[in-house]
C-alpha cells in the first residue's frame, strides 16, 4: 500500500506548567500526520515527542517528516529507525487507523476531492454540555475508529474516570485539585514529588492522603507518587517508610499504589533493591521509556511495575508482541498527546491491560484549548 503523506504541527500550552524534577515544562509540541491510501482512506497520526524522557527531539521528528516524500510506502513505514520512537508511533498508527473501517458521516473519513478540496480536521471538543462520552465518540470518528467506540458511549463519564489516574499538580496545589479531580470520578491520582524539600513534600503528602481519606466513604482510593529519577537513594528510603506506614495503617482509606522512577535511570539495581525490601512497589517510568529499555530492564530481571508511554515507546506492532509474550505488569500513560495520539495510545492500552491498574490518562484538565490547535487544514 502507497500512502500519500502530509503533516502539521502543533504548539499547545498548558494551562499551568507541569513541574517534574526534570524541570517545567509549558508548551507541548508535536505533528499531526495524514496518510490517505490508494483506496482513499485517511488515517491519522501522531507524533508527540518527549526527549527530556528519551524520545528523540521535536526538531528531529521535524527533521525526520521534511526528509521524507509526499509518497511512503507501507515498508517505509514499518521500516522506521528505533531512534525515532514517537515517529514510530505515529506513523504506525496512522497506518492502522487508516485501515480499519471509518464510521459513516465521519469528518476523518472524507476521501481527498479532486480539484483541491481541502479536507479540515477539526476535532469539535468543547467541554461541558457535550460530556466525555459524546466527546469520545466524536473523536473517534476523526482519528477513524481506533476505539470500539460502544465501549465508549455506554460508560458514563465518572464510570470512565474511575479507570483513569488523575494526574495532580506538583506541590500544595495538589490539595485543592484534588476534590475537584474527586467529584469528576476519578479514584487514583497521581502526584509529582523531588521538585520541592523533602520535608515539606513529606508534610504535603501526610495532608494529600487525610484528605483522600476523608473523601472516601466505604470505598478506597489510590496515590501515586512520581519522583522522576529526582531522589537521592537515602531519601527514597525516606518516602517508602513513609508510604509503608500509611500501608499498615488500619482503616485508612486512602492506599499508595506505587513508587514511580525514584531514583534515575543509571541507578537499576538500587531500583530493584527498593523494589524488593519495601511493601509499597516500585514502577519503573523513566527507565522504561522505549521497547528497548522495557526490553533491558526485563532481561536484567525486572518483573515489576513497567509503566509505559506508547506515545514515545516506539513501534506500537513491536510493544503489543513484547507485551503479549511476556506477561508484564503495565500501567500504561499518556505524554499530553492530542486525541490522536491519545486514542491510538488507548486503543494499545485497552488491548494490552492484564491487570486493573488504573490508566494513565487523566490528564484532561491540563490544558484549556478545547482542542482548537485541531483546527488544521490539509
Ligand atoms: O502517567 C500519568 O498518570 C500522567 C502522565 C505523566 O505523569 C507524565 C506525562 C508526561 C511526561 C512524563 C510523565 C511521567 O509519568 O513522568
Ligand atoms: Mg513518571
Amino acid at each position: 500500500m502507497l500512502y500519500q503523506f502530509e503533516f502539521r504541527t502543533y504548539q499547545r500550552k498548558f494551562k499551568r506548567p507541569l513541574q517534574t524534577s526534570h524541570g517545567i515544562w509549558d508548551i507541548r509540541e508535536g505533528i499531526i500526520l495524514r496518510l490517505v491510501g490508494e483506496n482513499g482512506r485517511i488515517g491519522w497520526g501522531e507524533v508527540a515527542p518527549l526527549s527530556w524522557f528519551g524520545s528523540e527531539t521535536f526538531d528531529q521528528a521535524l527533521d525526520f517528516c521534511n526528509s521524507l516524500s509526499a509518497n511512503l510506502s507501507e515498508e517505509m513505514i514499518f521500516a522506521i529507525s528505533a531512534q525515532l520512537p514517537a515517529c514510530q508511533f505515529g506513523f504506525e498508527s496512522a497506518v492502522s487507523n487508516s485501515r480499519s473501517p471509518l464510521i459513516k458521516g465521519g469528518h476523518g473519513g472524507t476521501a481527498p476531492t479532486k480539484g483541491g478540496t481541502r479536507n479540515i480536521l477539526k476535532v469539535p471538543l468543547t467541554k461541558g454540555d457535550l460530556g466525555g462520552s459524546r466527546l469520545r465518540l466524536k473523536s473517534t470518528l476523526i482519528a477513524g475508529s481506533v476505539l470500539s467506540s460502544h465501549q465508549w458511549i455506554q460508560a458514563g463519564n465518572e464510570e470512565e474516570k474511575n479507570r483513569f489516574s488523575g494526574l495532580l499538580p506538583a506541590g500544595e496545589t495538589a490539595l485543592q485539585a484534588l476534590p475537584i479531580l474527586w467529584l469528576d470520578g476519578y479514584r487514583t491520582f497521581k502526584w509529582k514529588i523531588g521538585v520541592a524539600a523533602i520535608e515539606e513534600e513529606l508534610k504535603m503528602f501526610q495532608q494529600l492522603i487525610q484528605a483522600m481519606h476523608n473523601l472516601c466513604d466505604r470505598e478506597s482510593a489510590f496515590l501515586r507518587l512520581d519522583a522522576n529519577g529526582g531522589l537521592s537513594y537515602s531519601q527514597a528510603t525516606t518516602w517508602l517508610e513513609a508510604c509503608d506506614k500509611v500501608k499498615a495503617t488500619p482503616d485508612f482509606s486512602a492506599d499508595i499504589e506505587f513508587l514511580e522512577q525514584p531514583l534515575p535511570v543509571t541507578q537499576f539495581q538500587e531500583m530493584v533493591e527498593l523494589n524488593a525490601i519495601y511493601a509499597t512497589p516500585i514502577a519503573l517510568d523513566e527507565s522504561a521509556a522505549n521497547l528497548d529499555r522495557i526490553q533491558e530492564c526485563y532481561s536484567q530481571g525486572w518483573r515489576g511495575i513497567f509503566v509505559i508511554k506508547p506515545a514515545i515507546a516506539g513501534s506500537p506492532s513491536q510493544l503489543r508482541k513484547f507485551c503479549q509474550t511476556h506477561n508484564i505488569d503495565a500501567v500504561f500513560s499518556s505524554v499530553f498527546e492530542t486525541e490522536i495520539g491519545r486514542q491510538a495510545a488507548l486503543n494499545l492500552a485497552t488491548q494490552l491491560s492484564l491487570n486493573k491498574r488504573a490508566l494513565g490518562f487523566g490528564t484532561d484538565s491540563w490544558f484549556d484549548d478545547n482542542h482548537s490547535i485541531l483546527d488544521f487544514r490539509f
